[in-house]
């Protein structure tokens, strides 16, 4: 059985730690502020926002949630990206997504001021990514936080074959990005991928991000390997299932993330921590 990557229990360790920078920041006056701007009424984002919001009061991160209609013009979003951008006690601003269709969502990343991107979505700061750059820039929050579970539980990444399945610009892009920068051989593989098994059976790291359940079992992982489930995807019952099949992977796998429990906590952690970075960076 492969060891469990418990995200829940490291995301608490990662808390206490922002909790104290937040305590930190307050003795220089700083007061760490998150913005959400949810767009319309999608289920899933909104119990995503209560969580964040939940945390950051936990925290002592001052946290503002603004929902707008669905029916909000692009125009309308970007003027009040950029009332928040003016605003000198905010430190960090988000943009929910699913966004409905009248907007355009790279127009949103692109007019976050780059220095106040929680989500780090703006090609500028994707940019430092890909350039690995050595200046302080934020991340996505979702790889950012999986790169903190690799470093936690000693998992080898220079020289590692390390397989990421899907190419959104939230996980699959970054990730891949990230594992390059810590000297990682890195492949991508995605919907037109043939053969897609002969990738991940030869993968040392692999990380799961499509959102289609049970995608990944025990027969394509190779025996040993570290997998990491991303996926949140809701069963006939409703409960919470990832991307890889736990069952048949966690025989073969020596380490993996379970969901919930695993990922997910993370990406919240990682999303205070990096408000934190972004208020102590604005200083
Ligand atoms: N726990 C967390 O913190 C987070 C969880 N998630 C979850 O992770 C999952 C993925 O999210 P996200 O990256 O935003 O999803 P997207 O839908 O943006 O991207 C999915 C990716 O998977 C690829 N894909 C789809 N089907 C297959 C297939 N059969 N074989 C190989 N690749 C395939 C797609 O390929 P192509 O590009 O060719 O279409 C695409 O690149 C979702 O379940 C989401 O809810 C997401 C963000 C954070
Ligand atoms: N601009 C933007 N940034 C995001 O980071 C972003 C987004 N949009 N849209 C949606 C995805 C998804 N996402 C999750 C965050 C926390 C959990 C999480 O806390 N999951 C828990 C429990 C969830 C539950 O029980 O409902 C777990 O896996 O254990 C999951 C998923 C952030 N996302």
């Amino acid at each position: 059985m492969a060891e469990l990557i418990d995200g829940k229990q490291l995301a608490k360790k990662v808390n206490a730690q922002t909790e104290q920078a937040v305590t930190e920041l307050k003795t220089q006056g700083i007061e760490p502020k998150l913005v959400v701007i949810i767009v319309g009424d999608d289920e899933a984002s909104r119990i995503y926002v209560r969580n964040k919001n939940r945390k950051a009061q936990q925290l002592g991160i001052n946290s503002e949630t603004k929902q707008l209609p669905k029916d909000t013009s692009q125009t309308e979003l970007l003027k009040l990206i950029d009332q928040y951008n003016q605003d000198e006690t905010v430190h960090g601003i988000m943009v929910q997504s699913p966004l409905p269709s009248q907007i355009d969502e790279a127009a949103v990343t692109r007019a976050i001021s780059p220095a106040k991107d929680a989500d780090g979505f703006n090609p500028e700061n994707v940019g430092k990514l890909y350039a690995n750059s050595d200046l302080n820039f934020p991340v996505s929050c979702t790889p950012k936080g999986i790169m903190t579970m690799l470093a936690a539980y000693d998992v080898q990444i220079a020289g590692a074959n390390a397989v990421i399945v899907g190419r959104s610009n939230i996980v699959g892009r970054p990730m891949a990005a990230l594992l390059l920068n810590a000297s990682a051989t890195v492949t991508v593989v995605h919907s037109h991928t043939q053969n897609m098994q002969a990738y991940t059976r030869e993968a040392d790291i692999l990380i799961v991000a499509t959102g289609i359940a049970h995608l990944i079992k025990g027969e394509d992982i190779k025996p040993g390997a570290t997998v990491i489930d991303v996926g949140m995807n809701r069963d006939e019952n409703g409960k919470l299932t990832g991307d890889v099949d736990f069952e048949s992977a966690s025989k073969v796998a020596g380490k993996i993330t379970p969901v919930p429990g695993g990922v997910g906590p993370m990406t919240i952690a990682t999303l205070m921590q990096q408000t934190v970075e972004l208020a102590k960076w604005s200083e």
